[in-house]
């Protein structure tokens, strides 16, 4: 069976963070195994509070999957701090980890921030560089490429600057901002490849760029190329978000169960 490892923050309310990813990660039929930087009190509507993990403990639960379960592809969501990245970086650099996938996370939905200031520059010189592909949304696109995202065209040229400046390829994610739900992947060689999605008119998209990253993980860990595990990972979030579940009084989580598999489909 294939693996995968999230490195990432427990969300209570199960919506985002490590519990999205293993939802998604086994929904997409992967072996999942997880690595938590801390644990979150949060629901639909916010988060309450932030319980980091030690630097020791999150090197521990590190070493004991490497050493054991070797993952096929690796994921990251919220690392909170400068020493937890300083970690992970170590570890995934010493145990020569393959098919690592970084979602930048930031800032929550809901407003809160997930990083602190400082490690924003420990997780650019760091942890990026390392990374096969990065998932950045476009207010973590703006940060990373330091200009304004305004069009599609914007965010070809943001691509472009991380790109060449961390060395690794872009996914950059239209998400909520733009009209339309295109993302744009920018590799090296290739340079821009759209992935096209039409919008699906649900206000509950908490967790969505969590399930995403996981499903590009998945995929890799599957043997699939970078496109083609964009490609279907694309669908999976398309149909978790069609199926319209509607829990919780904020932004609420999406429908893993209901969520078409993506290797059954092909447009
Ligand atoms: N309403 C929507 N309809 C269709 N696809 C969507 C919608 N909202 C987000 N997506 C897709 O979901 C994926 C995650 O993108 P998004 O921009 O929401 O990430 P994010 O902001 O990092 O997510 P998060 O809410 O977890 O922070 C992308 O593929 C995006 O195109
Ligand atoms: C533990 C954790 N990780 C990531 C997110 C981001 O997801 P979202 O932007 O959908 O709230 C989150 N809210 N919580």
């Amino acid at each position: 069976m294939y693996t995968a490892l999230t490195i990432a923050g427990s969300d209570s309310s199960g919506g985002a963070g490590i519990q999205a990813d293993i939802k998604t990660m086994t929904a997409n039929g992967v072996y999942a195994m997880s690595a938590i930087t801390a644990l979150t009190a949060q629901n639909t509507t916010g988060v309450t509070s932030i319980m980091e993990a030690t630097p020791q403990f999150l090197a521990e639960e590190l070493d004991c999957i490497f050493t054991d379960i070797y993952p096929d592809a690796i994921k990251t969501g919220m690392v909170s701090s400068s020493e937890l990245i300083e970690v992970i970086a170590d570890k995934l650099t010493g145990y020569q980890a393959k098919n690592i996938v970084v979602d930048p996370v930031m800032v929550a939905t809901s407003g809160a921030r997930l990083i602190s200031e400082d490690a924003i520059s420990t997780l650019k010189s760091k942890l990026l560089p390392l990374a096969k592909v990065i998932t950045p949304n476009i207010p973590e696109a703006e940060v990373l490429s330091e200009m304004q995202i305004k069009s599609e065209a914007d965010m070809e040229k943001a691509a472009e600057i991380i790109c060449n400046r961390l060395g690794c390829s872009v996914l950059l994610k239209g998400g909520h901002q733009l009209n339309d739900a295109n993302d744009l992947l920018w590799q090296k060689n290739e340079q821009a490849t759209w992935f096209m999605g039409k919008r699906i008119d649900n206000p509950n998209t908490h967790g969505t760029g969590c399930t995403l990253s996981s499903a590009i993980a998945s995929n890799l860990a599957k043997g699939y190329d970078l496109k083609t595990s964009v490609k279907y990972a694309k669908n999976y979030i398309s149909g978790a978000l069609a199926a319209g579940l509607n829990l919780g009084k904020g932004s609420g989580p999406m429908n893993h169960a209901f969520a078409i598999k993506g290797e059954y489909i092909d447009e």
